[in-house]
């Protein structure tokens, strides 16, 4: 049986890999073995292209190829050898984070980019299980990456409220998909909260 892809979506600062990394020693996610995974990749010929790209000022349109090319290595090499074992695999970002930022980032280069970004994936993405957008003011969620002391290109609070829009449209386009969760939240009360949903989805499919 053909496991469950879960995703944790959300602007820069909004404590999805702070959760992430809470759910990978939680007991009861434990219980179920899932595999950890991430976009953009790490490690990976792909991945490490991207991480260079957001560091430098790369055309907009070559940077959603390279993410793209990064997904399409993260489907081959992790995510479908994973569900077809039967695997829960939970990533922290997946297509929708391409949707959202590079539905921003090409406006200069296309007149409808997310659908254009949307399409370009429809025919050979596979489409996650269950996703959890992490949703927060750019104001709060900027402030937290300040402390943390790294500064992306992305990580603007006018460019994060346009993400934030497009991720929610995503969620209100796609409920049955999507869970929103206030990540104004502290990280503990995430957790339970992400956990309990995640537990609830897999009794129920
Ligand atoms: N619920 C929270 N409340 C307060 N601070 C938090 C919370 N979650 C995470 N943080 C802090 O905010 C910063 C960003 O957290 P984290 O890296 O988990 O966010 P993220 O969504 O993965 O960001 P990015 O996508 O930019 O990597 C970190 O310094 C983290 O310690
Ligand atoms: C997958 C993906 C990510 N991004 C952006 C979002 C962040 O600002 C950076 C790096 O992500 P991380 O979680 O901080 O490692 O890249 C994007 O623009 N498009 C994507 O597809």
């Amino acid at each position: 049986m053909r496991g469950k892809l879960i995703t944790l979506e959300g602007i820069d600062g909004s404590g999805k890999s702070t959760v992430a990394g809470k759910l990978q020693e939680n007991p009861a996610i434990k219980a179920f073995e899932p595999v950890f995974t991430r976009e953009p990749t790490k490690g990976t010929l792909t991945g490490d292209a991207v991480e260079k790209a957001i560091q430098s000022d790369t055309d907009q349109l070559a940077e959603l190829f390279l993410f793209t090319a990064d997904h399409a290595e993260h489907l081959a090499k992790i995510v479908k050898p994973a569900l077809e074992k039967g695997k829960i695999v939970i990533s922290d970002r997946y297509s929708d984070s391409r949707y959202a930022y590079q539905g921003i980032t090409l406006k200069t280069h296309l007149e409808n980019p997310l659908e254009w970004v949307k399409n370009l994936h429809r025919d050979w993405t596979i489409v996650p299980d269950l996703t959890f957008l992490f949703d927060i003011r750019p104001e709060v969620s900027i402030q937290r990456c300040g402390k943390r002391g790294e500064q992306s290109k992305f990580e603007k609070i006018e460019f994060l409220r346009k993400v934030r829009e497009i991720f929610l449209r995503l969620a209100r386009e796609e409920p049955e998909r999507f869970i929103i969760i206030d990540a104004s939240r502290s990280p503990e009360y995430i957790e339970k909260e992400v956990t309990e949903k995640i537990l609830e989805f897999l009794s129920r499919n």
